[in-house]
């Protein structure tokens, strides 16, 4: 059977190009890691493990990472604060079988990057960006907002896939507001 006979049509579109979002364009286009940028905005950078868990992956994520329908994953939602006040939702999806090799660890990082550990690999390679402003009807506006309940008005996204050897892993990242008061510190 075909593998996209497994999946329904999916209607999660994304796009190419983050089409009329000027103010977040510089975060939204960073192709470093956004780790790194976020240091550079700020005095104190950390990343609050907010949930992580074995599930099912989300049904349009699962078709990206070519999962199968009833396959687990680690799901991982962190919350990256700069100086004390939020800036970007993140959400991981970590198949079993990627968390081997030199991403063994992935699953036991805890307050610690994930980019860290996914840029320190010159071996990685990143799919390409793919953009979406999400409206509260969207599962990851959701999943956000049980963190951030003041959240109002369409949020930027951007997700990628990570790749090394055979290992991928997916990452999506929302952009709130609070990051566009960050200015460079010249770090
Ligand atoms: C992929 C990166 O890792 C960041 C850190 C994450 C985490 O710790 O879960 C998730 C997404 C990213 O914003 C990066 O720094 O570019």
């Amino acid at each position: 059977m075909k593998f996209s006979a497994h999946f329904p049509q999916v209607r999660d579109r994304w796009l190419q190009r983050p089409v009329g979002s000027a103010q977040y364009r510089p975060w939204l286009m960073e192709r470093g890691s956004l780790t790194r940028r976020l240091q550079r905005h700020s005095h104190a950078f950390a990343v609050q493990p907010l949930q992580q868990a074995r599930r099912k992956a989300p049904h349009s994520e699962a078709v990206l990472l070519k999962l199968l329908p009833r396959q687990y994953v680690l799901l991982r939602d962190v919350m990256l604060r700069c100086d004390g006040e939020v800036a970007v939702f993140a959400h991981s999806v970590l198949p079993r079988q990627a968390m081997r090799g030199a991403w063994r660890g992935l699953g036991q990082i805890g307050s610690r990057s994930l980019g860290g550990t996914l840029f320190a690999d010159p071996r990685m390679c990143r799919d390409a960006l793919q953009y979406k402003k999400l409206g509260p009807q969207h599962f990851l506006y959701r999943r956000a907002a049980r963190y951030q309940p003041g959240m109002t008005g369409p949020i930027w996204a951007r997700r990628s896939v990570f790749r090394l050897g055979r290992n991928a892993v997916l990452v999506t990242e929302l952009f709130l507001p609070e990051i566009l008061a960050l200015t460079e510190k010249n770090r």
